[in-house]
């Protein structure tokens, strides 16, 4: 049995556009965050107007054309395969706009919303500007890659991050949560995780779950499942042999990401 947490690929055919994922407020559980993998094959296009929402377009594999109004950004995207652990270039755009993807190379675009609380301007995140860290040691080191992180005020409540983490490692582990609007101690985001894995056969374990127990979820993750995480702490862990990639879409009522260790296991941070 799927857990309710976590979304199979729908691949569900729409024009010229693959909708290979869809996690909408509508149909989710959540309030803020809304997320859609597209696969375009080249020379399709997806059109979309936004409505409250803003959107970051992200150019997960192959190259697109994104247009919205007088804005045009040409042939941008990185890499064939997220796998090629560059950053890749992404569109910010505002509530209320239609925004035009068209692919110049086959494509996968993930289009990630949040609430639109204020109009910003349309703008390209590029890749050579996107943040990368290094966290954690020993097995829980991951690589980070910042698309839209809180220091960026270039969306009015939308967090994107992208995540490696290698064989045998953990992320987001020790295991946090960001489930309570309780600032400066904790900030309540939503957040959606979509995953791939190198090989594609493989699978990563995820928990969704809280202090109380009364959301407690382990799943077998596998290549193109999203998990929904409404509240609770929400490690992964990457069985040997596999690398492990996931988009991270967040939002809630303040954008800030502060986030809760779970007491039982922040223990492991204070080893030398
Ligand atoms: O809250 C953010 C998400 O859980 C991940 O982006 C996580 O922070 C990644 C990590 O630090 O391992």
């Amino acid at each position: 049995m799927v857990s309710h947490l976590q979304r199979k690929p729908l691949n569900e055919q729409r024009g010229e556009a693959k909708i290979v994922q869809e996690v909408m407020k509508q149909d989710s559980g959540l309030q803020y965050v809304g997320f859609r993998l597209i696969g375009l094959e080249p020379g399709a296009a997806y059109e979309e107007t936004l409505a409250g929402d803003e959107c970051c377009i992200v150019a997960l594999t192959g190259r697109i054309t994104v247009t919205e109004g007088e804005h045009v950004f040409a042939g941008i995207g990185t890499r064939e395969s997220v796998f090629e652990r560059k950053a890749t270039d992404s569109v910010f755009v505002s509530g209320g706009k239609t925004i035009r993807v068209e692919s110049v190379t086959a494509a996968q675009v993930a289009l990630c919303y949040s609430p639109s609380l204020h109009p910003l301007p349309t703008k390209l995140i590029a890749a050579r500007d996107v943040g990368s860290e290094q966290r954690g040691k020993y097995q829980n080191r991951r690589t980070v890659h910042n698309i839209l992180p809180d220091s960026d005020p270039s969306a009015s409540s939308l967090l994107v991050v992208e995540v490696y983490t290698d064989s045998g490692n953990f992320s987001s582990y020790p295991p946090h949560k960001h489930d309570r609007d309780n600032l400066p101690d904790e900030s309540f985001l939503e957040e959606t995780y979509y995953h791939e894995l190198d090989p594609k056969q493989g699978f990563v374990f995820q928990r969704v779950y809280t202090d109380d127990r009364s959301l407690d979820e382990t799943m077998a993750v596998e290549h193109g499942d999203v998990v929904i995480v409404p509240a609770g702490y929400h490690p992964v862990g990457v069985p040997d042999g596999y690398t492990s990639y996931y988009l991270n879409v967040m939002a809630g009522p303040t954008r800030v990401w502060k986030f809760h260790n779970d007491p039982d296991h922040a223990w492991i941070l204070d080893r030398d």
